[in-house]
């Protein structure tokens, strides 16, 4: 596997959608094959409107074995706007044609929503019950992570220059200070995220350009998608759209599918 990140650019969002519809379901088979689940992280943001264009009518998603986590989310009941929980539900999940099996959820204790240490640790017990115990692995190894990169570089709900970046202990941190509002989120921490299997950007649109910039041609700035791109080398992918890239000096890749 090539050791830096493979960035492949399309038109705009609907150009891209069956390339990572293909790229998903290829995560999907993998992860079939070695333990008869799907374990996937997403983060909330454009993602979820992405995921539904490339995955809402594609019959080779086996929505019954996906077992589906939070890369982040706000500590907010679910049916704020805010949560990340409620806008996969309502921005994809919902959505799929009737009689879907649907995914298993991983989603926060909303009743602890004063706590966010203790949400925090609740997600990592459940993220040990679901990968360590099965897998006898130290970190837990996400079949795949779908993630976004913020105006400012953050991923998850790391953000530049923030403390919870050097974290090596915890799975799951809480944060009580995000930058993006709401300000208490709880978060995986770099090692986990560089850990899964696969890992993929989406970023669409030109507003993206001035931190893709930065993110390539500066990586020793250590915006934290840099990180990610650096820490889970040879893992990592990126799907962009034409203007996300801009005047980014990025070596572009052709999407080849897969032959599933
Ligand atoms: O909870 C969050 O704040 C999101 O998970 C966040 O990390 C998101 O992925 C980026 O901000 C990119 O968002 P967009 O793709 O919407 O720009």
């Amino acid at each position: 596997m090539p050791s830096l990140p493979l960035i492949y650019v399309f038109q705009d969002a609907d150009d891209m959608a069956p390339a990572l519809a293909d790229y998903v379901l290829s995560a999907q088979t993998a992860a079939l094959q070695r333990h008869d689940a799907f374990k996937i992280g997403v983060s909330g943001g454009s993602l979820v409107a992405n995921l539904n264009k490339a995955l809402l009518h594609d019959p080779k998603v086996e929505w019954g074995k996906w077992h589906i986590f939070f890369a982040d989310e706000r500590l907010v009941p679910l049916d704020s706007p805010d949560s990340n929980y409620g806008l996969l539900k309502s921005g994809l999940l919902d959505q799929l044609p009737e009689g879907t099996p649907q995914p298993i959820v991983h989603g926060i204790d909303v009743t602890k929503l004063d706590d966010s240490l203790e949400i925090a640790d609740a997600y990592e017990k459940d993220l040990i019950k679901s990968f360590a115990a099965k897998d006898s692995v130290r970190l837990p190894a996400f079949d795949l992570l779908l993630l976004g990169c913020g105006p400012d570089g953050h991923t998850c709900s790391l953000f530049p220059g923030h403390e919870l970046l050097r974290e090596n202990i915890a799975w799951v941190a809480p944060i009580e200070d995000s930058p993006k509002p709401p300000p208490r989120r709880i978060t995986l921490t770099l090692p986990v995220v560089t850990q899964s299997l696969r890992i993929a950007f989406v970023a669409v649109g030109e507003s993206k350009a001035p931190v893709l910039k930065t993110v390539f041609e500066n990586p020793e700035e250590g915006l934290p998608c840099s990180l990610v791109n650096e820490g889970a080398r040879g893992k990592v992918t990126w799907f962009v759209d034409t203007p996300a890239v801009k005047g980014v000096a990025v070596q572009k890749k052709e999407y080849k599918p897969s032959n599933l």
